[in-house]
């Protein structure tokens, strides 16, 4: 690779972001953070401290961890996902956990991340941006069906709840809303499969880079 590339892949949950993210970074040997996890990690020390996450001061206090916390299984689950978007909310929160972001977007062969603004404010001179989308419904098939697999009970209908006030929370909060960057590319994969979904994204990366060359 001639010069190092940074890659930021945002979208709503269950779009297949982090799908792709690894992907895309198998694809280019580039390192992948799942920015997600920073907010899971806060989250599971919230709930394991018994801290009230809609109270901006607990959540910072949770916000010193090291990174192996990012490897626990624990934080996988659907209910710190869901205090991950009540966290993740606090300006105090997304400020605490900026420079950790920033300084893995900056390393110096490149990197790939993906979140929720991470075109917007982490990396927004990222070389390549994409904007992962699904229905809402096909989301909750996805994770749906995930969750049945990893052995846990849980009806459509509350998936697709959850998933609705997770995009409400993420899109609606002041501070670094889930939104799609001005110069992020589009990628519905609805209706892609997986492999589909992958080689689209190479290709629209490949697109991004030759139309800035
Ligand atoms: N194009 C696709 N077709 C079918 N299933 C898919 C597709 N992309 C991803 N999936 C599956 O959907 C689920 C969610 O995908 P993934 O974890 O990549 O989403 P995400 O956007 O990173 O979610 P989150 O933000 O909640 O971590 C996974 O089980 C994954 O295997
Ligand atoms: N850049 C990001 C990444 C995530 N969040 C918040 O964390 C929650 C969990 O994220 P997942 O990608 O693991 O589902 C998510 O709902 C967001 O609230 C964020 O704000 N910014």
């Amino acid at each position: 690779m001639a010069q190092p590339m940074i890659i930021a892949v945002d979208g709503p949950a269950a779009s297949g972001k982090g799908t792709i993210a690894r992907a895309l970074a198998r694809h280019y040997g580039l390192p992948h953070l799942d920015t997600g996890l920073l907010y899971r990690a806060v989250a599971a020390n919230v709930l394991r401290e018994e801290l009230d996450p809609a109270v901006e001061a607990d959540a910072v206090a949770c916000c010193d961890f090291p990174d192996s916390l990012l490897d626990d299984p624990g934080l996988r689950t659907d209910e710190v996902g869901k205090v991950a978007s009540i966290v993740s909310a606090h300006p105090l929160v997304r400020a605490a956990l900026l420079q950790r972001q920033k300084r893995f977007a900056q390393q110096p062969g490149g990197a790939i991340l993906d979140g929720r603004d991470i075109g917007t404010v982490i990396a927004p001179d990222a070389n390549a941006k994409l904007f992962v989308k699904a229905t809402p419904r096909i989301r909750a098939q996805r994770r749906h069906s995930e969750l049945r697999k990893a052995g846990i009970d849980v009806t459509f209908d509350r998936v697709l709840a959850d998933i609705r006030a997770r995009d409400d929370r993420d899109a609606k909060r002041t501070d670094a809303p889930m939104r799609q960057a001005a110069d992020a590319a589009l990628l519905d994969t609805s209706f892609l499969s997986i492999e589909a979904a992958v080689q689209r994204a190479i290709a629209l990366v490949e697109a991004r880079i030759a139309a800035k060359a």
